[in-house]
């Protein structure tokens, strides 16, 4: 291994073989002796390989299942690779399934002693450290209560705070930051703060891409077992977020269109349509398809966001820029109509409106069918899913060519700290 290399995962595959045949009686082990024994193979990763230079902190992303915790307790040894071959240099902590060895009927005190024992703690530095324990985990008041009175969540607390007594020179970390409030998930990033200052090779298995891209210098993005990329933290981010074709392939424009005009008509003769709009809805009743309404002269042919890369998509990472693209259809020529949208939350709250006249844009007529672009330059939302209202009505709003209620979405990723529904911009000062 490289001098500089703290970890080297080299073609690691891992297979998972679950029996079919359950043999619970003597009876059916007998009977079932001559048989073979049928399994199932779950191909839970393949061939994945890279490798963590001393200090750097990695994080592991990957939608559930992807095979991200059987990865980090291949590297932890915890689990035999099935092919490959794994490389760890120094001392190595892993918070990987924090608690276990927990005594139920032990108070929080004894288990600390216990836990930090099989950390690898000696007992004169369990000595010295148990209250500061004790109090990082916040549970002062409890110490000696059973273990079995305190909330999942306490216990979780209670192991993070004896694990990190230790000292790592590699640290495993499986959504430790997942447990507990606020006020301890910061306590946690102090600590994760402290270890990348000394130098601790971090590798970070999280769902929160905030703390990944805040933290990691680089990401391994895992999908079904594969490794689709390892790089820099933001770029795998964003092909976490945007997918693979979410970077500039085919039939996609925003390369050449950038993003500089607010608002711009487009026309589909002259430039053909940069998706596939969906199949037009002009019949659709109340209880099938969305609620919609309006004479159709001018209707919504579809709608379109659009990412960073110009690509189609529906996720987004909060912050980023979002092109909604609203293609429309002309049955009858109309003049100076006023295109709007409103967002709402997916419980139908309605966040915010606006519409071309607002932003004091004017049509003369449209004849011809084509589309229209809201170009927003920071999505605000901080996560989840939001629908948008597309609308097409006349300057007084006495007419409404086309609405389509709540009908379109796309999701939020979270990619900051912050909490609640959106950002707003601001600073402390003392
Ligand atoms: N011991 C096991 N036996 C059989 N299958 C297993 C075992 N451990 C994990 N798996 C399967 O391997 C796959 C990957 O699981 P893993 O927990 O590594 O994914 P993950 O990316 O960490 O998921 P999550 O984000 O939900 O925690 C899953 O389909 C899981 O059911």
């Amino acid at each position: 291994m490289a001098s500089d290399r703290a970890v080297e995962v080299e073609g690691v595959s891992k297979t998972f073989r679950i029996p079919h045949e359950k043999r619970a009686t003597v009876f059916e082990t007998l009977a079932g002796a001559l048989r073979k024994n049928e399994y199932e193979v779950f191909n839970v990763l393949e061939d994945v390989t890279f490798s963590v230079t001393e200090g750097e902190c990695v994080g592991i992303i990957g939608d559930n299942g992807s095979g991200k915790s059987t990865l980090l307790k291949v590297i932890a040894n915890i689990l035999r690779p099935t092919k490959g071959r794994v490389a760890v240099r120094g001392r190595m902590t892993p918070f990987l399934e924090l608690g276990v060895g927990f005594q139920p009927d032990l108070t929080v005190r004894e288990n600390v002693g216990m836990y930090a024992t099989i950390m690898g703690l000696s007992n004169g530095m369990i000595r010295d450290r148990i209250e500061d324990v004790i109090s990082f985990a916040g549970l002062g008041r409890f110490e000696d209560a059973k273990l079995k009175n305190l909330s999942s969540g306490m216990q979780v607390r209670l192991a993070f705070s004896t694990a990190i007594q230790t000292d790592p020179d590699v640290l495993l970390v499986d959504e430790v930051l997942a447990v507990g409030d606020m006020e301890f998930q910061q306590k946690c990033f102090e600590v994760f703060k402290r270890y990348r200052r000394e130098g601790v090779t971090i590798l970070f298995v999280s769902h929160d891409l905030g703390s990944v891209r805040r933290f990691c210098d680089k990401a391994l993005l895992l999908s079904h077992g594969r490794q689709v990329a390892f790089g820099e933290t933001g770029d795998i981010i964003d092909r976490y977020v945007y997918g693979g074709e979410g970077r500039g392939g085919a039939g996609e424009d925003g390369a050449e269109e950038g993003l500089e005009e607010k608002s711009k008509v487009g026309s589909e003769e002259s430039e053909g349509p940069q998706t596939k709009p969906r199949k037009v809805l002009l019949e659709c009743s109340q209880d099938s398809g969305p609620r919609r309404w309006g004479n159709h002269k001018i209707a919504i042919k579809d709608v379109a966001f659009f990412n960073k890369f110009g690509s189609v998509s529906s996720r987004f990472n909060s912050f980023d820029p979002m092109k909604v693209r609203i293609y429309y259809e002309v049955n009858e020529a109309v003049s100076d109509p006023v295109f709007g949208i409103g967002l709402y939350t997916a419980e139908g709250l309605h966040l915010y409106g606006t519409n071309t006249a607002l932003k004091d844009l004017k049509f003369d007529r449209i004849e011809r069918d084509g589309y229209i672009d809201l170009e927003i330059d920071k999505i605000p939302m901080l996560a989840g899913k939001f629908l948008l209202s597309p609308a097409i009505q006349n300057r007084d709003y006495s007419i409404t060519y086309d609405w389509i209620d709540k009908y379109y979405s796309f999701e939020v990723i979270s990619t900051g700290r912050d909490d609640g529904l959106f950002e707003v911009p601001c600073k402390w000062f003392v």
